[in-house]
């Protein structure tokens, strides 16, 4: 295969059923793709306006979601359907390259890297302005602890969330339950085809999901006329996990603020939106978030950060306790409830058990690099680690024991000074929401 094209998209305003039409094409064959998006439709008719800006959001959403499709192959052209402004073909370019950086590093395919779209030439109309910033946001959830911890931040901020999701299974239902709150969500359907040429031994790899779940939640607010879509991406999503070839690695890339930036810019610039799309907990560690997240305890029965319970097929029931995601977030946990709470939350005790000590050697920086999973920053386990150390319920714990003997001093020296509950970086909460972390911090 030479080109990865888009040849059309269409959208069923009956239905709210969106088709993405995708091509890999060789030079005597060619293999189809079609995705198709089922976007939530309001009570009342859509009005042409709004039709307009949605239209807008779905070309930008066409090209992004394309990724699934390209790393089957991965062909030296990505070529696009339409011209595009600059700010939509930065986000393409990064979403295709950094978006795509894990599974280039794990397929050894550098030249993904140095992908560069060819856009059509021409101009596009300038988009008409909209400006939703004062409606009731759309809080996406993921059923972990971050977006419980957003959740109930605009809650009580008065701010009055409408939580959402794509392809929401029991464990988003259930937190959905636990909130009160009554959600929206949207259906995404991969094209079997792929899981198909999967079986049969295509190129496979990690894609930025988050990317693309933004773009649908945005979709759904425009069409619902709700105001910006709050994210709970953290702090330290923004960190790679390695440098290869003089690219930085980031598994995190579509969670982190430079995604977030990107994909702003080009919903002003293509779609005319205004304030469409932040992360409210940009400024925070994970730990941070983990301590906030002890101070609720209404969704400790559903709760699942684990990705496993998210897998389309062969998925957990709910913790697997035993991948990087659990395993650091029990730690992150650990520190701030009692451990009979925690452990009535995982459904298990990981610091009792020594058979996860070398995972926690990872995450601790003492083996290997950052897993290629959503987990903190080394300095953020260490730090979790050094207060379990003080407590009693803790101290004795078979893992805490162990690592609390493996790790150098200058571990140690870093955790003293960290300031890992101190918010920090760049961000793009807007002043009125503003309010609402703060409260919470
Ligand atoms: C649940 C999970 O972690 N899945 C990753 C896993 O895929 P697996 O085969 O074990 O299960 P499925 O997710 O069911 O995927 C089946 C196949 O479909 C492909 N696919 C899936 C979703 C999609 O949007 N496009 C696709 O092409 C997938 O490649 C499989 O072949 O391993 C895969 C390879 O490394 C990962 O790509 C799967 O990750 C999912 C896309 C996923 O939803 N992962 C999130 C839980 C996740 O990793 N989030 C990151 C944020 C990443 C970002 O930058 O947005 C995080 O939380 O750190
Ligand atoms: N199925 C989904 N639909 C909509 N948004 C999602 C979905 N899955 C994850 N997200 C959002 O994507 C972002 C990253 O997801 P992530 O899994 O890190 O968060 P989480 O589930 O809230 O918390 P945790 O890190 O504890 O798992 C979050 O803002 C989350 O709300």
């Amino acid at each position: 295969m030479d080109a990865f094209t888009f040849p059309s998209y269409s959208i069923d305003f009956a239905t709210g059923e969106v088709l993405f039409d995708y091509a890999l094409t060789g030079p005597d064959c060619e293999q189809r793709f079609t995705e198709v998006i089922t976007l939530p439709l309001p009570a009342e008719p859509v009005p042409d306006a709004t039709a307009a800006t949605l239209a807008r959001v779905l070309e930008l959403l066409h090209v992004v979601a394309g990724v699934s499709y390209y790393k089957a192959a991965a062909p030296s052209r990505l070529v696009l359907p339409a011209p595009l402004g600059a700010a939509a073909v930065e986000l393409v370019t990064a979403v295709y390259t950094k978006g795509l950086a894990e599974y280039a590093y794990r397929n050894e395919l550098p030249h993904v890297l140095e992908l560069r779209p060819e856009v059509p030439s021409g101009t596009v109309d300038p988009a008409a302005p909209v400006d939703n910033s004062d409606r009731r946001p759309l809080s996406a959830v993921g059923g972990g602890k971050d977006s419980i911890v957003t959740l109930e931040a605009l809650r009580r901020a008065g701010l009055d969330p409408v939580p959402f999701s794509v392809n929401p299974n029991h464990v988003i239902v259930s937190v959905n339950e636990a909130s009160d709150l009554v959600p929206l969500a949207a259906r995404r359907r991969l094209d079997p085809v792929l899981f198909e040429l999967n079986a049969a031994g295509a190129r496979n790899g990690h894609i930025p999901v988050t990317a693309i779940n933004s773009l649908i939640a945005v979709a759904t607010a425009v069409l619902h006329g709700l105001g910006p879509v709050v994210m709970s991406n953290e702090r330290s999503a923004s960190d790679p996990n390695l440098i290869w070839n003089g690219h930085e690695i980031n598994h995190q890339w579509s969670k982190g603020v430079e995604a977030e930036g990107l994909l702003r810019a080009a919903l002003a610039e293509h779609a005319g939106l205004t304030e469409p799309y932040f992360s409210l907990l940009r400024s925070l560690s994970e730990l941070h978030i983990a301590r906030l997240f002890a101070e609720i305890d209404r969704y400790d029965a559903v709760v699942t950060s684990c990705n496993a319970a998210f897998k389309l097929r062969d998925a957990s029931e709910r913790w697997c306790r035993d991948c990087p995601k659990c395993r650091f977030v029990f730690l992150a946990m650990a520190p701030f409830m009692p451990r009979a709470r925690l452990t009535g939350i995982f459904g298990g005790d990981l610091l009792a058990d020594e058979s996860q000590i070398p995972g926690y050697r990872e995450l601790l920086g003492i083996d290997g690099h950052k897993p290629f999973e959503c987990v903190g920053e080394v300095e953020e386990s260490v730090v979790a680690l050094s207060l379990l150390a003080q407590q009693e319920q803790w101290r004795d714990a078979p893992v805490v024991r162990a690592l609390v003997a493996a790790l150098p001093d200058t571990a140690w020296q870093a955790a003293a000074t960290s300031d890992v509950f101190t918010p920090g970086g760049d961000n793009h909460v807007p002043a009125p929401y503003a309010k609402a972390l703060t409260a919470l911090t």
